[in-house]
């Protein structure tokens, strides 16, 4: 039986997303099954797009163009300026595309780029990203946000809070939970059975012995302990100070690097391979991807945008949905 197609949001329309898909779709052709849900009127129109009333009509409709599951958004699109007037519409394609994938319509659901600011002042949305809201409509408390690229998995077990907050809300309950997310969807979604897991420490040189801050003898040795004993199949190294566990020949020795907050492990991959990395939510009861860039207001409607994070989003989207579904006729037989 032939996979369904992935779902993918427009995102914030005044951003690069559209611009994106549209060339996503003249790179990838058929080759990977999705389509696009937005206001037809808010395409850059550089490819031909053909409107579709279903989800299964996608596959073929991409013989001819882009296809678009149609949504209303109250107001016209300007590059660059998001409308609060659209800002409701922007959730509600998420939450379409969720349904979507949990009705099996969708294969997959891929994310544009919203802008985060925008969303909060012009509908209240209360969540930080999509990570937490796909959380929130998956029926998950946890979740974990990777980072991947050919280079580079990384993992920031804290995400998107202040860094003041950083160490009161960095729990061993919430480390615990993020290795272990992290290793099962190495196992699942990424066929690596022996995940080997490198654990970033907090402070400046791991803490130097309680030197430069104790995070690390109080709580992170503690928690890779406590995993190792538990499941001796666990292969953690760490705490690591972070500063020398990123270049090329220790990025060999690890399968993925859980850091302890948002910059520590969005540095390192955004500069090395900002333009083919993945964003992915893990311990989702469905597959997401997502550029793992933003919305680029500085460069919306000008025709520059780079899509290869895009494509390799939908790749990815794409090997997974087909790696679940080949499991689960394993498993039913
Ligand atoms: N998954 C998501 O929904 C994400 C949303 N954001 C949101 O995007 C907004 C803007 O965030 P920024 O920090 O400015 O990051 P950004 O990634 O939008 O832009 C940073 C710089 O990279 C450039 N850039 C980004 N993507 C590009 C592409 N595909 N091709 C060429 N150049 C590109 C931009 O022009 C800009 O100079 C914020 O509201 C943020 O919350 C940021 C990251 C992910
Ligand atoms: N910095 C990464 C980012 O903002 C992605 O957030 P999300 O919307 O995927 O949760």
């Amino acid at each position: 039986m032939s996979l369904a197609p992935i779902a993918l949001t427009c995102g914030e329309p005044a951003g690069i997303g559209l611009e994106l898909a549209e060339k996503a779709y003249a790179a990838l052709g058929t080759s990977v099954p999705f389509f696009l849900i937005a206001d037809p009127t808010h395409l850059t129109q550089q490819q031909p797009y053909v409107e579709i009333a279903h989800p299964s009509e996608a596959i073929a409709a991409l013989e001819n163009g882009l296809p678009v599951l149609p949504h209303k958004f109250p107001a016209p699109n300007t590059a660059g300026k998001a409308d609060p007037a659209n800002a409701r519409a922007v959730v509600e394609v998420i939450e379409r595309a969720v349904g979507l994938v949990q009705s099996g319509e969708a294969s997959a659901v891929c994310t544009n780029p919203i802008n985060k600011k925008a969303l909060k002042d012009g509908a209240g949305f209360e969540f930080p990203g999509h990570t937490e809201f796909l959380a929130h409509l998956g029926g998950v408390e946890r979740v974990v946000m990777m980072l991947a690229s050919e280079q580079l998995r990384v993992v920031p077990t804290t995400i998107h809070i202040a860094l003041k907050d950083v160490p009161k809300q960095l729990t061993a309950e919430l480390l615990q939970d993020t290795i272990r997310i992290t290793a099962e969807g190495l196992r699942a979604d990424f066929g690596i059975s022996n995940p080997r897991i490198a654990v970033a420490g907090l402070n400046p040189h791991a803490g130097e012995g309680g030197a430069m801050g104790t995070e690390e003898q109080d709580m992170i040795s503690g928690v890779l302990r406590a995993l190792q004993q538990e499941n001796g199949s666990f292969k953690l190294n760490g705490p690591l100070p972070a500063d020398t566990m990123f270049h090329a020949r220790a990025r060999a020795g690890y399968d993925a690097a859980v850091c302890m907050y948002h910059d520590q492990a969005l540095i390192p991959i955004k500069t090395l391979d900002f333009d083919r990395g993945v964003n992915v939510t893990l311990g989702l009861p469905f597959v997401r991807t997502s550029p793992d860039h933003g919305t680029a207001f500085d460069i919306a409607g000008r025709g520059i945008a780079e899509p290869t994070s895009l494509i390799e989003a939908l790749k990815l989207a794409h090997h997974m949905a087909s790696r679940r579904a080949a499991a689960r006729t394993e498993t039913t037989g």
